[in-house]
């Protein structure tokens, strides 16, 4: 096979992580940039750093400790990343998407992604979360997209209809949770940009993304939710505003790493939460 990991080695990984953990996870969750947070509520919690998982990638950017915690979150069993992988850090795009396909073959059926994101949207303000309705996989427009080289079918089709790849109801049990929480101020719905990083956009290209029709950009998500819709989880995403893109010369500000996960600590309770009674008010087969 070219570009992308077999179906053997993520079975491989699977089998070994099966064998050291007693908890069987529906539902996955990958932490974000500075919401690592989430994981510190798991009950009964069992913890593989990906560094003693044979053969998975290892994190290596601040904000993000690189351990896999499995265990009870709101009496749903669950697995989270603590933790994710990106392209910029030197890796292969279908590489930073091992996890997700092992997620898959440890039996997760609904994954939840969420990240720290940068907002295009001028209606949009730091501290904004936003249900992400669509995406702008940019990578892939320009021919690196996570499913290039190989297709081996076990996993999932050749050609992948994307039009649904943020599941429906899953966003409409999201918009209520905010509702409920008393957080609805909070809330903004849109399209998420992924551009490779590791560099913060530039005028022109925040100008671009914008009319490109971008609500928000990062550097990851997108390539986790085709992977896991190529092979046919129900996919969640949100995205945590942690700094405004620049859209003009005169306002611009140099945004930081340090801002980031600065935004994401103080938003983390807001977030968890939502998260929290996302997971509650979800059921899984
Ligand atoms: O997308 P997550 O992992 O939340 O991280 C975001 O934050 C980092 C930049 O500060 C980039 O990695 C960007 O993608
Ligand atoms: N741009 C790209 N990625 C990001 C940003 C941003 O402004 N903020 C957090 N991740």
């Amino acid at each position: 096979m070219g570009d992308g990991p077999s179906f053997e080695e993520v079975s491989s990984i699977a089998q070994n992580i099966l064998g050291r953990v007693k908890h069987r996870p529906k539902i996955g969750i990958v932490c974000g940039s500075g919401l690592g947070g989430l994981a510190d509520d798991v009950q009964d919690a069992e913890i593989l750093p990906y560094s003693e998982i044979p053969t998975f990638p290892v994190s290596t950017v601040p904000g993000h400790m690189g351990k896999l915690v499995f265990g009870i979150l709101e009496g749903k069993t669950v697995v989270l990343m603590r933790g994710r992988l990106h392209c910029y850090e030197g890796y292969p795009m279908w590489k930073t998407t091992i996890p997700i396909r092992v997620m898959k073959a440890l039996g997760v059926t609904t994954i939840f992604l969420t990240n720290a994101a940068g907002g295009i949207n001028p209606d949009f303000n730091v501290g904004d979360m936003m249900i992400i309705r669509d995406h702008i996989d940019l990578p892939g427009l320009t021919g690196e997209c996570v499913l290039r080289g190989a297709n081996d079918e076990r996993f999932g089709p050749r050609f992948l209809a994307t039009v649904d790849t943020y599941d429906p109801e899953l966003r409409a049990t999201c918009k209520k949770v905010f509702q409920d929480l008393g957080l609805s101020q909070l809330m903004r719905e849109g399209t998420y940009v992924m551009i490779g990083g590791p560099t913060f956009e530039t005028v022109a290209e925040s100008r671009l993304l914008k009319a490109f029709g971008g609500d928000s950009v990062g550097m990851s998500t997108v390539a986790e939710a085709i992977v896991a819709r190529h092979m046919g989880m129900r996919v969640f995403g949100l995205s945590l505003i942690t700094d405004m893109c620049c859209l003009s010369y005169d306002t611009a500000n140099h945004t930081t790493h340090e801002e980031v996960l600065a935004i994401g600590q103080k938003r983390a309770e807001d977030l968890k939460a939502i998260v929290m009674r996302l997971l509650k008010d979800t059921t899984v087969e």
